[in-house]
């Protein structure tokens, strides 16, 4: 297990949004998730999804492929705790519940270990409160990057314009997980 980072956020920060325009997290994405995180025990998060008319897949259900969106943001997020640079390099989820229209996904994820650049999280998605019963079930590898992967692979519109958010911790925030 890896330690926490010294500089992590106490528990029960909010974490916030890592770039503004991420359809999971950000308040500039256009029809985006809007998640957010707060910061667990340990190397732990909580994430609440609520599903809304615009995340159907079946009538009046979630689609499956946008719990896996929120699952891949709250485990992302257990990468802020470690101070790790991150992007997503598996992730595998299990459905054992439809979740329907108006309700709210309470997601607990955690870090479960390191093995060298190889982030290993789990995470499990409940219903009707954060003790409910258990609808979604994912696990994630992380791969450790550096800031030029997201320098040299995005595309450079992008990356110019985050690189010159005036608000530096956001535009330094951007890189972190997911550009
Ligand atoms: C709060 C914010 C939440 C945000 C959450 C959203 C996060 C995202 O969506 S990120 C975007 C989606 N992901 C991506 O775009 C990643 C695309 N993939 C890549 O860029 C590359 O394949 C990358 C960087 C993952 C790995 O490439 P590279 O740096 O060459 O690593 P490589 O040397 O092949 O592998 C390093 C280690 O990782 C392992 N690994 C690489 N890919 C995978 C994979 N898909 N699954 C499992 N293990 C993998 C390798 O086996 C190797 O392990 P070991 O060191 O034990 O041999």
């Amino acid at each position: 297990m890896p330690d926490k980072h010294s500089n992590a956020p106490e528990p029960g920060t909010k974490l916030g949004s890592h770039y503004s325009r991420c359809f999971g997290c950000g308040d500039d994405a256009l029809g985006g998730l809007r998640v957010s995180s707060t910061v667990g025990e340990g190397l732990s998060v909580t994430t609440e999804f609520t599903v809304t008319d615009n995340h159907q897949g079946a009538p009046g259900l979630a689609h499956g492929g946008l719990l896996a969106l929120a699952f891949d943001e709250a485990l992302g997020a257990v990468n802020w705790l470690i101070g790790a640079i991150a992007v997503t390099g598996r992730l595998e989820t299990d459905y054992l519940m439809p979740v329907p229209v108006g309700t709210t996904l309470h997601i607990t994820a955690q870090c479960d270990g390191i093995s060298g650049r190889k982030i290993y999280t789990s995470a499990v998605g409940r219903l009707g409160g954060p003790e409910g019963e258990a609808a979604v079930r994912a696990t994630a590898i992380f791969i450790q990057v550096g800031v030029d992967h997201f320098l040299s692979n995005g595309r450079l519109e992008d990356v110019q314009e985050a690189m010159h958010d005036p608000e530096q911790l956001r535009a330094a925030r951007a890189f972190e997980v997911n550009p």
